[in-house]
């Protein structure tokens, strides 16, 4: 006999179903996630920091949990939503079960919930605060509970670095600012060359500045960009010294250091299939998408910024540069795995960027 297990959200809708992973109970935000494939790098995703996440695809885990696809060691999500947790995993680079997994890091699952009536729910509603409740007697209390929880806004802090590391290579020399990376960031720098020193989401610009690298990278990451001051102060301090590109949380701190604004979105983007529209080449890109801020395109107007992407579903901001100096940044995930790899160009930009100024931009 499985374990019962609800998912209570704050309007008071209840669902049951059964548990997998950790016995814990918790709290958090409920969100969604459309993609198909790649369960294993979504849950290792540290911008997912204290959310729940609903994976609308109806059979998750079903080829297992391997070495290699991990965008970080200890995942920090709150817990997973599915219509089936796989318990026989079948492939070549199998090591262990979702239920294996989740129980590992010690984080909660429940399966069996019908994820369509629920998305239609955070669709209708936008996101909601949800709670895990193991035992039935207790679900008014944890209904009652969420109506005034507030979570944490220091996840960046969380998840950063605590101290600098080097992922060496042998070419252009790039600092990663850590607002809660996905290691495959460091992985398409380093297929490029860069050698690449990641470090902590509060490094000052004069720290950066020091090293005298090639460009710096500001990452993707947790919570709202709002709460992230250090990194808008050190954006303002980089600035036309150093080339950069933001992604996702990186380029939302962007547009706060020159000035434009972000909002928090009804329910925000999360799947694999994200048109996105490049206004200069007017190609399309197919994207992969986790936000649930954006920037604000009016007050893009009053900036030295021009908006380069928009989203065709939506027509939110996608992407931005500076209308001058040598910066740029998207809101989608161009170091998607296991993809699209549409937006991977993007990479290359940099390190064309970052060749051009090489030695000229910090003198400036
Ligand atoms: N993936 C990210 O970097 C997300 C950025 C930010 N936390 C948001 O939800 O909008």
């Amino acid at each position: 006999m499985r374990k019962q297990r609800f998912l209570v959200l704050e309007d008071g809708t209840i669902f049951k179903g059964y548990r997998f992973g950790s016995d814990k109970e918790i709290t958090g935000e409920i969100v969604f996630n459309t993609a198909m494939t790649g369960y294993q790098e979504t849950l290792s995703d540290p911008s997912y920091t204290g959310q729940i996440i609903t994976f609308t695809y109806p059979l998750i885990g079903n080829y297992g949990i391997n070495r290699d696809d991990f965008e970080t060691l200890t995942p920090t999500l709150k817990g997973m939503v599915v219509r089936e947790a796989c318990e026989l995993p079948s492939n070549f680079r199998n090591m262990a079960s979702l239920d294996e997994t989740l129980t590992s890091y010690d984080i909660p699952g429940i399966d069996g919930i019908d994820t369509r009536q629920l998305t239609r729910k955070i669709r209708e509603h936008g996101v909601l605060k949800a709670a895990f409740v193991n035992d039935e007697d207790n679900i008014a209390a944890a209904i009652e509970a969420l109506k005034t929880a507030i979570f944490p806004t220091d996840e960046v802090a969380q998840v950063s670095t605590k101290t600098a590391y080097v992922s060496t290579g042998n070419d252009l020399r790039v600092v990663l600012i850590d607002f809660g990376k996905k290691e495959n960031i460091v992985r398409e720098l380093n297929l490029r060359g860069c050698d690449v020193t990641v470090m902590p989401y509060n490094t000052t610009a004069e720290e950066i500045l020091r090293l005298r690298p090639d460009g710096v990278m500001l990452s993707n990451g947790p919570g709202n960009p709002q709460d992230v001051e250090a990194g808008i102060n050190m954006i303002k301090g980089i600035l036309g010294h150093i080339p950069f590109f933001g992604i996702c949380l990186g380029h939302q701190l962007f547009a706060l250091a020159c000035g434009a604004e972000t909002f928090k979105m009804k329910f925000g983007h999360r799947g694999a299939n994200h048109p996105v529209k490049n206004l200069a080449t007017g190609r399309i890109e197919i994207t992969s998408q986790n936000h649930g801020y954006a920037v604000d395109p009016a007050s893009v107007r009053n900036t030295a910024l021009e908006i380069t992407h928009t989203a065709l579903n939506d027509g939110t901001v996608e992407g931005l540069r500076h209308v001058s100096l040598p910066a740029f940044s998207v809101q989608y995930h161009p170091e998607a795995s296991p993809g699209p790899h549409d937006p991977n160009y993007l990479f290359d930009d940099f390190i064309t960027l970052m060749t051009e100024n090489k030695g000229s931009v910090l003198n400036a």
